[in-house]
């Protein structure tokens, strides 16, 4: 990871963006961690943050897998029903998702500037769907969306697929890889950027070990701190969000 605590250099030019959605645009990663600490305590276990990395930013079904291996309950819960069960508590959580500080500011100026954006998320449609409800006027100034339950999309981050999926639906000649960047929030999200050979700011929660910033080009603490101007983007007219 490069050090930010000098005078930038300006990397890149990026031509074109690719967001995530959970956890990075959308304050929707709590709703996960909270359910997934209900059913956990069912069994005497706790949910921590080395779990949550391993699961975060991945396919439901594949995050499942994970969730029931790692905590040792695969007898007692198979993945599927604890996918089942997650769902009555989640789909009452997810039409209240808020987007993150600087989401709005950031999404509106790319926009404004003609540079191409679009979403690159594991969230299935009908997730989407309801965590997008209150906020469809923003995500509709994406070029396009990329969904976990795309055809294109064989095997969720830490594959590439999704990436690369999203990298081909923008307009006009295939995009280089390294004039795209991507923004994430997950370990398996920045490794599948890095996986499509593009260049990836992590925002990581805090409470994510320092160890899974290492792959990342650049950790902001909240967008509300990105710096266009270092990856050849056009600047921001002003400072608010
Ligand atoms: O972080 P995203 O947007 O790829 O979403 C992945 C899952 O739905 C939540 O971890
Ligand atoms: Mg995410």
């Amino acid at each position: 990871m490069a050090n930010f605590s000098t005078t930038p250099s300006v990397k890149g030019p990026i031509t074109h963006v690719i967001f995530d959605m959970d956890g990075l645009l959308l304050d929707t990663e709590k709703f996960y961690t909270e359910v997934q600490q209900i059913i956990l305590a069912r069994y005497n276990k706790t949910f921590d943050w080395s779990l949550k990395a391993k699961m975060m930013g991945r396919k439901a079904i594949e995050a499942a897998q994970v969730f029931v291996q790692e905590t040792g309950i695969s007898d007692s819960l198979s993945a599927e029903d604890f996918l089942v069960e997650r769902e009555e508590m989640l789909q009452h959580m997810f039409p209240t998702s808020e987007l993150l500080p600087g989401a709005s500011h950031l999404v509106r100026h790319l926009h404004a500037k003609g540079i191409p954006i679009c979403v690159a998320t594991g969230s299935h449609r009908r997730h989407f769907e309801l965590k997008t409800q209150r906020h469809g006027e923003l995500f509709s100034l994406m070029h396009h969306v990329v969904l976990g339950d795309d055809p294109e999309v064989k095997k969720g981050k830490p594959s590439p697929d999704i990436f690369l999926a999203a990298a081909g639906r923008f307009e006009g000649s295939p995009v280089d890889p390294k004039k795209i960047l991507v923004f994430e929030d997950a370990p398996s999200g920045v490794l599948a950027a890095k996986n499509a050979g593009m260049h990836v700011v992590m925002v990581p929660d805090p409470r994510l070990d320092i160890s899974h910033h290492e792959t990342a080009d650049q950790i902001l603490s909240s967008l509300l701190e990105f710096d266009p101007v270092y990856w050849g983007l056009p600047a921001f007219e002003n400072v608010e969000s």
